[in-house]
């Protein structure tokens, strides 16, 4: 005989003419059927089930099994008006749909305290349920995952156990910039730096390699520095021979400062230029809007350094090298395609800047098979008054003609809060043809009905493809049920929120109610040049850690890879390509996770 176990989670509606309709998941599972039992479950999963009830009047059932079922239904159900059970979606797994007479809200009729043992049971009943609706939580675990997933577990227990003991010790809480090294130390950084990570979907142009590789730059041969007297305003740019003084500051050679200054002393301040890292950042930005000045104000120094037309192709490949070194195989980046030029003086506008980006692409691809590729969303600036936005329009209509595969949609950058909200350019934008998929930064603000956080409603409006940011998202329940109707992933970027002042402490990060509910999201590090961050380990590590549940394992991890190419532009049949190409490297990967298995005693 087989017997029922109710596991099962319980819904329950007030239907309209007062009655309750509530629906049990049944497990039928091996040895007997103990009726006692299922029937304090049942109590225990409908508090309402209680002795006034109505009788039991019908029940329908299909199958030998379902007549098991209906023997133990009748056990429990001679408290309620009518019950029909019906197969559900699994294996086993059945559900019981009742009816049962609604009761006048009174003290007498209130429902008995649990017993002990039978709070336990509901408390375990509740973990489950949650724990089921979890990112990560559908994916079934092979053998070989199962044992990898033992050595997460067991380090990120050790980290939770001693980070609940002392906060301070727990490197999500903090600062990244205090914790970057000892984060990069650790042995879970160890464990996910070699993990295949899939993809990054939000990252920007000018910000993407390691400051060790933007200060080499400033080694290459005509490379000229303008300075002024306090050094706080400083231009870069290559030529063959001395530009014109700029507002009467002369322009000397990089090479010549360097020998003069020493070239240890020389290469430090440079370095200052191109970060924000400070080890003192709660000092050094007081505000918002303060470090959003020195934010952009690296973009501002960095550009004409790189968009030197050599430069522009070298610095593509080296942020494709050092992402694919991190576990990155396909990269979609957004930006603004400013002018490049030469030393001949020839400048190279949009169409002529994206082919620059497509002939390192394709090198790249060439000599790194087990890349996956990389794709482009043009994001100019949201400072900009109408005339401006319409030649964008004309400008990404052009580009997407010329670079179908390549160029993927449109967005507008910078600020959120101090530039124009998407309503201003909705018009505009809904005349654009409907291959030009939008990419929507939004919400990015601790706003809660201003016009920032409003964006969140024009971009699903406007038919975004994906959010970026969606920081302010849980303000808005409309917007979160279109995400998961619709499939619009959000792409979180723990650090940049965190260093761009939405955010003191990860643990507080919205992530991790989209995380516990398995909305669709991906991980990505934004500007990770800018907070010498790696380009996507550490924000994968603030989010294992600092954001998802402790409870979170292997297979939010994965799931979070999956995602990575699932919600990126890529169409059919790349996608395919791509999954196998990011599962071979997985099943290795899995392989050499449990390599490891005597470094942590197991
Ligand atoms: O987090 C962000 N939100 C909005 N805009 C950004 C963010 N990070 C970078 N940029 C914008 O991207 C441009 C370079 O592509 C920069 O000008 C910067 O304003």
């Amino acid at each position: 005989m087989q017997s029922l176990d109710l596991k099962a989670s319980k819904n329950e509606t007030m239907c309209k003419d007062g009655n309750y309709m509530f629906y049990l998941l049944v497990e039928i599972s091996s040895a007997n059927i103990n009726l006692d039992s299922l029937y304090t479950k049942a109590r225990l999963a409908i508090p309402k089930l209680n002795d006034k009830m109505a009788c039991f009047k019908q029940i329908y059932s299909k199958g030998p099994t379902l007549a098991q079922l209906a023997i133990a239904w009748l056990a429990i159900s001679s408290h309620v008006e009518c019950a029909v059970a019906s197969p559900h979606y699994r294996n086993n797994i059945y559900v019981i749909y009742a009816t049962a007479a609604a009761e006048p809200e009174s003290e007498t009729n209130m429902p008995d305290r649990p017993s002990f043992d039978e709070y336990k049971v509901s408390r375990s009943m509740f973990f489950q349920d949650e724990n089921s609706r979890a990112l990560g939580s559908k994916l079934k675990l092979n053998e070989r995952e199962l044992l990898a997933n033992e050595i997460f577990q067991l380090v990120k227990k050790r980290d939770m156990d001693n980070g609940f003991a002392d906060p301070r010790k727990f490197a999500p809480a903090k600062h990244i910039f205090k914790a970057l090294d000892e984060i990069k130390k650790s042995d879970m950084f160890y464990l996910l730096k070699a993990m295949p990570k899939g993809g990054v979907l939000h990252a920007h142009d000018t910000a993407l390699t390691s400051t060790d590789y933007v200060v080499s730059l400033t080694y290459l041969p005509n490379l000229w520095i303008c300075s002024s007297p306090d050094s706080n305003d400083v231009a870069f740019k290559f030529a063959r021979t001395q530009p014109e003084p700029t507002d009467g500051l002369e322009w000397t050679l990089v090479a010549d400062q360097r020998a003069k200054r020493g070239a240890d002393d020389y290469d430090a301040e440079i370095r200052k230029l191109f970060t924000l890292y400070t080890p003192n950042p709660e000092i050094e930005y007081k505000d918002i809007n303060h470090v959003w000045e020195c934010f952009i104000g690296i973009f501002i120094k960095i550009t004409p350094l790189l968009t030197y037309v050599p430069v522009w192709k070298a610095y593509y490949k080296q942020a494709l090298k050092e992402f694919y070194e991190d576990g990155v195989q396909y990269l979609e980046f957004r930006g603004t395609l400013p002018d490049l030029y030469d030393l001949d003086g020839k400048i190279y506008k949009n169409a002529e800047v994206v082919e620059v980006y497509v002939e390192a692409l394709e090198e790249f691809r060439a000599e790194n098979p087990g890349f996956i590729g990389s794709k482009f969303v043009y994001a100019p600036t949201r400072k900009v008054d109408d005339a401006t936005f319409a030649e964008y329009m004309r400008i990404v209509v052009d580009l997407k003609a010329k670079y179908p595969n390549f160029v993927v949609g449109f967005d507008i950058v910078s600020q959120e809060d101090a530039g124009r909200p998407l309503i201003d350019f909705a018009e505009p934008l809904l005349n654009l043809p409907n291959d030009i998929n939008f990419y929507f930064h939004a919400g990015e603000t601790n706003w809660n009905g201003m016009s920032t956080d409003e964006n969140l409603i024009d971009a699903v409006l406007l038919g975004t493809k994906r959010i970026g940011h969606g920081y302010a998202i849980l303000k808005h329940p409309k917007v979160l049920e279109a995400i998961r109707k619709k499939s619009i992933a959000i792409e979180l970027n723990p650090i940049s929120n965190q260093v761009l002042k939405l955010v003191d402490d990860n643990r507080n990060h919205p992530g991790g109610y989209l995380f516990a509910d398995d909305y669709p999201v991906v991980v990505s590090s934004d500007d990770p040049s800018f907070w010498e961050a790696t380009p996507l380990t550490h924000d994968f590590y603030i989010a294992f850690l600092g954001i998802a549940s402790a409870h979170a394992d292997l297979r939010t991890l994965k799931q979070l890879a999956i995602n990575s190419l699932e919600y990126s532009s890529l169409n059919f049949a790349e996608k395919r390509a791509a999954m196998k190409k990011w599962e071979e490297k997985w099943n290795l990967y899995i392989e050499w996770v449990i390599s490891q298995k005597s470094k942590y005693n197991l």
